[in-house]
């Protein structure tokens, strides 16, 4: 009967592409010091991502759960941010696990291109013109951090933050290299339109990864 079992993929280990101990650049927890964890996969596309050496999975090893939460807990930290790549093209449901027993806070940041696995603490979904989120994880988001690269993003932001829940907290946050023309667009349109807050990447102001 071997030959008919159904072969269940393992997700007993993930393609890691780095793993990091710094401080979460971005976003609500911006401040705060944070394990990275970054798998490797991603077929969304963004033109200006910040790490395309991320998108193909394979050129990264793939690394035993047991393995990454060992490497988390030598350090004093006890916050894992899990991001890629797109984190939610493997299920995360193991290593979340994995995390919460060696007492660890697991916070996501995803595209919401695909369904949500896992128990997280907090999830940050940056939606994608490339590859739309989904409806269901847009509704979980604990905080919509939205890419502005040109004008129309502020329009395109609206369209999805009315997709969140009422808890939801609300970024925009500059394209990188687009940061000294957008950065005073976005100053100016969170003071018109408060429920809004700016989110920079202050880790590269920092000069830390
Ligand atoms: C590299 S992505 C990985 C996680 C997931 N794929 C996503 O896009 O949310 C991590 C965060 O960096 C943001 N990001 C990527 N490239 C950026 C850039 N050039 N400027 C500003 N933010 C960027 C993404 O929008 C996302 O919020
Ligand atoms: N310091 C730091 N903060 C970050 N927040 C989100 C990041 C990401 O690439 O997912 C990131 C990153 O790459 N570095
Ligand atoms: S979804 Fe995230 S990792 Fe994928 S291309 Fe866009 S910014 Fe990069
Ligand atoms: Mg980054």
């Amino acid at each position: 009967m071997a030959g008919s079992m159904p072969v269940a993929s393992s997700t007993a280990a993930l393609p890691l592409m780095e793993q990091f101990y710094t401080i979460q650049g971005e976003g609500y927890n911006t401040g705060r010091a944070a394990y990275f964890i970054r798998l490797g996969g991603c077929d969304v596309g963004c033109h200006w991502c910040d790490v395309k050496e991320s998108w193909d999975a394979s050129q990264h090893p793939r690394v035993a759960l047991a393995d990454m939460v060992a490497a988390v807990t030598a350090h004093p930290g006890r916050n894992v941010v899990v991001t890629g790549g797109e984190p939610l093209m493997h299920d995360l449901t193991q290593l979340t696990t994995a995390l919460k027993a060696a007492g660890c806070q697991s916070w996501l940041e995803t595209s919401g291109a695909y369904p949500l696995t896992g128990d997280w603490d907090w999830i940050c979904v940056s939606p994608k013109k490339f590859k739309a989120p989904l409806p269901s994880v847009l509704h979980l988001a604990h905080e919509l951090k939205v890419v502005v690269f040109n004008k129309s993003d502020f329009v395109w932001a609206e369209e999805h933050a009315a997709q969140v829940g009422a808890h939801t907290r609300l970024y925009l946050q500059p394209e990188w290299s687009r940061a000294p023309q957008m950065t005073p667009l976005i100053v100016d349109y969170v003071k018109q339109n408060p429920r809004w807050q700016v989110s920079l990447q202050t880790h590269k102001y920092l000069d830390i990864p």
